[in-house]
């Protein structure tokens, strides 16, 4: 019998290179528990929306312990819109009157969470969805802004005094995918407080021991002079993020002190992803490239070319 002389040109190897390029990846995650924030901006079209239900799934395969914790701020809008009601920000939070509340909490844990629980299910029986108030998961009392330097009411917002990861961390084990509407009950009267998405996923991922916190929205990152400048920052350190929070307008202020909070509380890393770019999470956590905002902890340290001691580091 004669032997082959050459080796036959396989078309899917570009296929293993890139497989093999996320082995140091795997390595590194694996085990390890992934807060995906999900925000209502980046829900921008079913083509996206189940990408991201793929990429969450693929974590879930690939041996991470994903939960997923989603906004709605638009879809809120749309809907007080509908009621005749007007919906106003204040400090980056939205006055949240007792009707407005109701419409909060039927879009946030009525629509938005069913829609992604189902995205995910298609995969198989992994997503549970919940709110705050499940299991005692996100207890909250009334958050007041502050506003050059005044406390003003903006109703029915709350601030996290405690979280019990018990309900999460027994879907985690049992191998499922929590998918987390930011409602919290009340510690004080009773009743349900809106909470900003952002908020809690920082405070869950802290509460969790996550290793990552990722952000997904509908910008590139965090702008260095937004909206002067499409120039992305992409590595910071908590410190450096510190300073630039003043500065900051908008969305952008509960998700950067989201971060900011969460490296300074055993995160090793939070990051913002543009949530338009169809599988930003797998390319963000299984690539060498790393896109959007990286937030680290201080004592990392960031040389020149913006390498740090993650990306690259273990090739
Ligand atoms: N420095 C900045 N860099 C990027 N975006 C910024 C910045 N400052 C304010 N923004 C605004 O913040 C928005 C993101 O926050 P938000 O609208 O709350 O999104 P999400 O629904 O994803 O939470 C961006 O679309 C942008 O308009
Ligand atoms: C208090 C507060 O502002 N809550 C937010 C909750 C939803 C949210 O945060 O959605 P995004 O992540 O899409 O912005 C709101 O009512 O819009």
């Amino acid at each position: 019998m004669s032997q082959p002389t050459a080796t036959r040109k396989h078309t899917a190897l570009p296929k293993a290179r890139t497989l093999i390029e996320a082995l140091p990846w795997l390595t590194r995650h694996h085990g390890k528990t992934v807060v995906v924030k999900f925000g209502g901006n980046a829900m921008v079209d079913d083509e996206l929306k189940a990408a991201f239900a793929q990429d969450v799934v693929f974590l879930r395969h690939a041996g991470l312990r994903p939960v997923v914790v989603h906004g709605g701020g638009p879809q809120i809008s749309a809907q007080l819109d509908r009621h005749g009601l007007v919906s106003e920000f204040k400090a980056g939070l939205r006055v949240t009157t007792d009707d407005a509340m109701d419409v909060v909490r039927m879009v946030l844990a009525g629509q938005v969470q069913r829609e992604l629980v189902g995205l995910l299910n298609r995969h198989g029986p992994l997503a549970v969805g919940m709110t705050g108030e499940d299991a005692h998961l996100m207890s909250a009392t009334k958050h007041f802004a502050e506003i050059d330097g005044e406390r003003v009411d903006i109703g029915r917002v709350g601030q996290i005094t405690e979280i019990d990861t018990g309900a999460v961390r027994a879907l985690l084990d049992d191998g499922r995918i929590p998918v987390v509407s930011s409602i919290a009950r009340s510690a004080d009267d009773g009743h349900v407080y809106n909470v900003n998405a952002d908020t809690a996923a920082a405070a869950l991922a802290v509460a969790l021991g996550a290793e990552t916190l990722m952000v997904l929205t509908d910008v590139e990152g965090l702008y260095a002079d937004w909206p002067n400048s499409d120039e992305v920052i992409s590595k910071l350190t908590a410190s450096q993020l510190e300073k630039l929070l003043p500065e900051l307008a908008s969305g952008m202020v509960p998700k950067m002190e989201g971060c900011l909070y969460a490296v300074r509380h055993g995160v090793t890393t939070a990051r913002v992803l543009d949530g338009r770019v169809p599988h930003s999470i797998l390319l963000e956590i299984f690539t060498d490239e790393g896109i959007g905002t990286m937030v680290l902890p201080d004592g990392t340290v960031i040389d020149d070319k913006g390498n740090d001691g993650d990306k690259g580091e273990d090739q």
